[in-house]
């Protein structure tokens, strides 16, 4: 399996990547292209389907491709997803991984740990926040959904079984609310029309919900009327809010964001502290497993209390906060402005005296944060997919602290920038693969590092 979900199958000795065929499967594919090393296909027939192939349980999950592995049963999933950290920590990190014959094990070093991936009892409706592509149909009405696969056409949707049911419901409103009020849709080709994507959120703790309109400029017609039918409408809704992004790209959000009514957050706890979260700020979709995930980070910083801890591209000061209850200084840095106004909010809202935020480039921070001499015993780095700044990780081996904990969501970049780290003087010694992501190829892990003994 390839790590976008495609089946690998060989015909004569020459590689097809086939859509929709799972390992252990025999099919009749049909070429789509051909390339040097590997051809693309699609699954044409199925001779023989492997004992892990089980019906998708979602009705549009071949047209979505918002999930990939509906098809494959739960367990398989989890076994690939760690197979998927073993195999790239060996490929691209060079790094001996235990059980995996094909990466040598270096003397003088024990292998590599890569734990089973920690699933989920239920593994479906647990995402919080859903992001919807507005635009029309071919009737002309005003639809939001998901792009069809390999196409710019957007499917309305309104059920979606990996979507927490008040997602669902608020888009299902607001999207009637917009057609109500005749709001026109943004057209992706000529950067014409109103409304670009609707964002809901639903905090599961508190119940509160949050709606983001994303407009192709500020003017907002019956801006009043919107909100009054908003905000009778929704269930929960304590923030609604307008972001401007007249950019010709398919990056979401602009830099503008205001508030039309409510609040300009919501709150959420994960564990027993309480996270303000406004309209841009990043914040885990699934927090059954957030509260896993970051237990096991706090696990693998092993604080006394006397430590300093710095807590790399910390978003809303998450994963800061549970550090700093077991530390004696926290640091933490990002580069969304209002999400660090978040952080030093939640800080304040529960308690936490011993962190300090700072808005930045974490490859530009932490070197001033080493001038200034901030000497840090653990380093906690939570990048996004393109992994972490090289000049971060040079500034990490000369901070040397006693231990790094990566939190990871691409396991490619993952695994190069652990190469790094070893090279630099440091030892990877497990790897907790979390499942945050169910029925999609994502995978998101946590890893231990030391420092070597000089
Ligand atoms: C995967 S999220 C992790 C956030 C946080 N640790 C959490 O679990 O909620 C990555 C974060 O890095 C931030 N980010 C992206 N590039 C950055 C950079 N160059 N410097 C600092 N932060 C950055 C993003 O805005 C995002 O909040």
């Amino acid at each position: 399996m390839t790590h976008e979900g495609e089946g690998v199958g060989r015909v004569a000795g020459y590689t097809l990547f086939v859509r929709g065929a799972l390992p252990g499967d025999r099919v009749r594919a049909e070429v789509v292209s051909i390339g040097k090393s590997f051809g693309r296909a699609r699954l044409a027939e199925l001779l023989s389907p492997s004992a892990d192939r089980i019906s998708a349980s979602c009705e549009i999950y071949d047209a979505c491709g918002g999930c990939q592995l509906q098809h494959w049963s739960y367990e398989a999933q989890l076994r690939w997803k760690r197979q998927l950290v073993a195999d790239n920590l060996a490929r691209i990190g060079k790094l001996p991984v235990a059980g995996l014959a094909a990466s040598g094990e270096p003397e003088g070093r024990p292998a590599i740990i890569v734990h089973p991936a920690i699933g989920m009892e239920e593994p479906w409706r647990y995402r919080n926040k859903a992001q919807i592509p507005i635009g029309y149909d071919r009737a002309g009405g005003l639809v939001g959904g998901f792009f069809e696969q390999g196409t710019h056409d957007i499917v309305d949707m309104d059920a979606c079984l990996i979507q927490q049911e008040q997602n669902e419901e608020t888009s299902r409103i607001v999207k009637g609310i917009a057609r109500s009020l005749g709001y026109s849709a943004y057209d992706r080709e000529t950067g014409r029309g109103l409304l670009r994507h609707v964002v809901v959120r639903h905090a599961e703790a508190t119940g509160e919900r949050m709606v983001v309109l994303v407009t192709n400029g500020r003017d907002l017609p019956r801006a009043d009327e919107l909100v009054a039918l908003i905000r009778d409408g929704v269930p929960g809704v304590r923030s609604i809010c307008q972001n401007v992004n007249v950019e010709r790209s398919p990056v979401i959000f602009g830099d503008e964001t205001r508030v039309l009514w409510g609040e300009d957050v919501i709150y959420d706890d994960i564990g027993d502290i309480r996270f303000a979260i406004s309209a841009r700020s990043f914040f885990q979709v699934n927090p059954v497993q957030t509260e896993r995930l970051y237990s096991s980070a706090v696990a693998y910083a092993a604080l006394t209390g006397e430590e300093t801890v710095i807590d790399a591209y910390c978003g809303i000061g998450t994963i800061t906060l549970f550090l700093a209850r077991h530390a004696r200084r926290v640091y933490g840095v990002e580069i969304v402005p209002e999400a660090i106004a978040d952080a030093r909010r939640n800080a304040a809202l529960n308690g936490i005296r011993n962190a300090e935020f700072e808005v930045g480039d974490a490859g530009v921070v932490m070197p001033r944060w080493q001038a200034a001499g901030v000497s840090p015993d653990v380093i906690v780095v939570d990048p996004p997919r393109k992994g972490c700044d090289p000049v971060l990780l040079e500034t990490m081996l000369q901070l040397r602290p006693e231990r790094i904990v990566y939190v990871s969501c691409n396991p490619s970049t993952l695994a190069r920038d652990l190469r790094v780290l070893e090279d630099g003087g440091y030892r990877t010694v497990e790897v907790q693969p979390v499942d945050m992501f169910p029925h999609t190829v994502h995978v998101e892990c946590l890893i231990l590092m030391v420092r070597n003994e000089m």
